[in-house]
């Protein structure tokens, strides 16, 4: 049964959902609209074209940019769209760019936290990214995605999922980037003890590509002030230059991890793929879990469950998990 339904949201966007079809509209009419030129950002006033999708609920605003090489949108404008009251509303804003001239690659991702900062590299927006290139037509098994963190490969699974190659995790301490004392193999931090928002705390660091501070508890309900130790954690600059992603884990059993994420820049979140990442990497380090198979590691997170592998025969992570088309729309740029 097809659904389509016009809503206004305020005076900020006009959406229709759409639930058994794909009609977005290419960028290149809204890029004509400016003149045929790909190189301008858009304006106030200007409709963008954009489809919302998600992963485990971890939301993203994707706009078709395949023509250009830079986003089109401003990091201010790209907050102002993440508004949730004011506009369409999301955790951040994924551009879908071609890919450079001199590289092996299909596409180029880039991505800007609902705060307007840019991060490296998102796990569930990478999902989301290659069902968004999938539903726009570009239909291939796998995609070579050039990132911040480098190349970044989902491929497109049968059940619907996407199983992504994140590539190798980054244990060297100041490459995470951290000033935390190395204190473990291949001058990595380990469970390093720091005081922050006045309690002790052993902190893991893990990049996988962004930044990721990972914090074993016993209980995720009662050991933490979620609130306030995760935007104090994050912005502890002192430690994190980068500032950094904030995972708080509690060991279920031997392949099964529970997650609360604080994101560097969006805050509280549904979900966090390079975290999912970056904790399993963390907790098989650290020995709180064993190493297992191809089965991988089942993280539950706020909005889902994702699985983890991490591939002893060539180190690389892989994780698997789904990506949603929610609704697609057009939404005036203030
Ligand atoms: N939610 C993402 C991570 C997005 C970037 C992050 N907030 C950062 O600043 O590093 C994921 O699924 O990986």
């Amino acid at each position: 049964m097809k659904c389509s339904h016009p809503l206004v949201l305020g005076a900020a966007a006009v959406i229709s959902t759409e639930t058994d079809a794909f009609t977005f509209k290419s960028t290149s009419s809204r890029n004509l609209h400016r003149g045929g030129s790909s190189l301008l950002e858009a304006a106030p006033g200007e409709h963008i074209t954009f489809a919302k999708y998600e992963g485990l609920g971890n939301d993203f605003i994707l706009i078709d940019d395949r023509e250009r090489e830079a986003p089109s949108l401003t990091p201010d404008q790209s907050e102002r769209l993440c508004n949730r009251n004011f506009c369409v509303g999301g955790d951040g804003v994924i551009f879908a760019l071609k890919a450079p001239e001199d590289g092996d690659y299909d596409f180029t991702m880039r991505i800007y936290n609902s705060d307007g900062s840019e991060p490296e590299m998102c796990g569930n927006g990478i999902r989301c990214y290659a069902q968004f290139l999938k539903d726009l037509g570009a239909d291939q098994k796998s995609y070579r995605i050039n990132t911040l963190a480098g190349l970044i490969i989902p491929e497109m699974k049968e059940d619907g999922n996407i199983c992504v190659d994140m590539g190798e995790p980054i244990l060297d301490g100041p490459t995470v980037p951290t000033t935390l004392a190395p204190n473990s193999e291949g001058n990595s931090v380990l469970e390093q003890v720091h005081t922050c928002n006045g309690k002790e705390w052993k902190i893991s660091m893990v990049s996988m590509g962004n930044p990721h501070a990972i914090i074993f508890v016993d209980d995720l309900e009662k050991d933490i002030d979620f609130e306030k130790d995760g935007p104090a954690l994050e912005s502890d600059t002192s430690v994190f230059p980068a500032k950094t992603n904030v995972e708080f884990v509690q060991v279920m059993s031997p392949t099964h991890l529970k997650m609360k994420v604080w994101e560097r820049g969006a805050g509280p979140t549904l979900a966090c793929g390079t975290g999912t990442c970056a904790l399993v990497v963390a907790a098989i380090r650290a020995g709180k879990i064993p190493r297992p198979g191809k089965e991988g590691v089942r993280v539950t997170l706020p909005g889902g469950d994702l699985f983890i592998e991490w591939r002893e025969e060539n180190n690389k992570v892989y994780m698997t998990g789904p990506a949603t088309l929610s609704f697609q729309g057009s939404a005036v740029l203030k």
